[in-house]
């Protein structure tokens, strides 16, 4: 079929929006009219060409929701016409990584995914003049159709608004994820959240919805603060990321969300760690580092308290970065952890989700700051790089 789709030709150069042929469905695969996607820091990290595993040509975009178009042979969980959340993390449930029982990574077709094709024949479902076009993180949600394996499709309940619900397929789980399966805060504990983007947000959710005391949230650009409020919806986001709303008001929403305290690395002389710990009798129960910065990581280890304290890596850093510390800071207990999609089992518990949201449960809609087309991309990732963004979701088909 002939569709419509953004293509990222080259690294960093302005994404086109292209026909693109998009071929049926194989074995095992399924073909799904995306009708919403969101932008994640994900999308930009690869576009700009940082990222090992980054192809080009490719179709970028991984966080959306749509409708099953079509399904290839043997596929039996998902039929045409259901509403469904593409996952970048799959989960075949057959698989070592599977039945460990210890992770939510799967390993069936993760090889394919990374090298941007599909399993079957290691070749794309996607082309623009006959030339293949790459897929990217098994997803690529960019398009208005695409193509999937039918491990990597959550089924969720038709009922749920999917111009909310396809940020379920990234940001939100992972930073919810990031506290509840990977940390597993507990109750009273001091949170640290390096980078206030929706990532940081949702874990700043998932910690007080965790009983944390204390959610110290950090971030170099001082509009964050503001983010902080966009639960009051009296107050018109402009004007809260205009800073136009009195620091007193701020703060109050902060507590709202989750955030009780807010700093400011430029603020300080001292290094962010140290200022931390001052502040922390010692340093925090539990950080976790969503910007994919790999000083601010290190920092996020180093601001735990000793004997205890987990840091989290969330964020994905650039290609040759490497962490570091002083091997002593592990010898004295702090842990060094990961997440990938926060370690939910994707079409398991993406539905969960789902259905967490429509109970009203967990936040959804306050992560969206800016709603666009799929024509206005470039203008989508301009307004995330200008800082003054959350998630901003493209209609496909406006
Ligand atoms: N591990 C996983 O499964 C996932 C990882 N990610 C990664 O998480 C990170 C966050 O993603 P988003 O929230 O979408 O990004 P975002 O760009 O919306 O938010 C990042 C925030 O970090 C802040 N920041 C930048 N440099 C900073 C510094 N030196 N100190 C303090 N704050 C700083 C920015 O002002 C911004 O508010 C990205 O690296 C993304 O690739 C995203 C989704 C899933
Ligand atoms: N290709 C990248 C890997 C980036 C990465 O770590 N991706 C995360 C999801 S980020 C979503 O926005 C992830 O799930 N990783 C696990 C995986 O199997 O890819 C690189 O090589 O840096
Ligand atoms: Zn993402
Ligand atoms: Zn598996």
């Amino acid at each position: 079929m002939a569709t419509r789709a953004a293509v990222a030709w080259e690294p960093n150069k302005p994404l086109v929006i292209e026909d693109v042929q998009v071929a049926p469905p194989q074995a095992g695969e399924v073909r799904i009219q995306i009708l919403y996607s969101a932008l994640c820091h994900t999308d930009a990290y690869t576009w700009s060409g940082k990222d090992p595993e980054g192809l080009f040509p490719c179709i970028l975009g991984h966080e959306a929701a749509g409708i099953v178009e079509s399904v290839g042979e043997g596929v039996t969980e998902v039929q045409p016409g259901d509403h469904v959340i593409p996952c970048y993390q799959a989960e075949c449930r057959e698989c070592k990584f599977c039945k460990s029982g210890k992770t939510n990574l799967c390993g069936k077709v993760r090889s394919a995914t990374g090298a941007g094709v599909m399993m079957a024949d290691r070749k794309s479902r996607f082309s623009v003049n006959g030339k293949p076009i790459y897929h990217f993180m098994g997803t690529s949600t960019f398009s208005q159709y695409t193509v999937v394996h039918d491990v990597s499709v959550a089924k969720i309940d038709p009922k749920a608004p999917l111009d909310k619900v396809c940020l379920l397929g990234c940001g939100v789980p992972t930073g919810l994820g990031a506290v509840w399966n990977t940390a597993k805060v507990e109750s009273g504990s001091i949170v640290a959240v390096f980078g206030l983007g929706t990532v940081g947000l949702a874990v700043a959710e998932g910690a007080k919805a965790a009983g944390a005391s204390r959610i110290i949230g950090i971030d170099i650009d001082s509009k964050k603060k503001c983010c902080i409020n966009l639960f009051v919806r009296p107050y018109p986001v402009a004007d809260l990321f205009s800073s136009r709303a009195t620091l007193a008001i701020l703060m109050e929403i902060a507590k709202d969300f989750g955030v009780t305290e807010f700093v400011n690395p430029k603020d300080h002389d001292k290094p962010i760690q140290q200022v931390l710990v001052d502040q922390t009798d010692g340093g925090v129960d539990y950080s976790f580092e969503c910007i994919g910065n790999v000083s601010v990581m290190r920092a996020a280890l180093e601001c735990c308290h000793k004997g205890w304290g987990t840091s989290v890596i969330v964020g994905v850093a650039a290609s040759g970065q490497e962490v570091c510390t002083r091997p002593f800071q592990l010898v004295t207990g702090r842990v060094w952890k990961g997440t990938a999609f926060g370690g939910f089992k994707s079409r398991s518990q993406v539905p969960w989700l789902v259905e967490k949201y429509m109970k009203k449960e967990i936040k959804v809609d306050e992560y969206i700051t800016h709603n666009l087309t799929l024509a206005e991309i470039n203008k989508a990732f301009d307004l995330m790089h200008e800082g003054g963004c959350l998630r901003c979701v493209l209609n496909m088909h406006a």
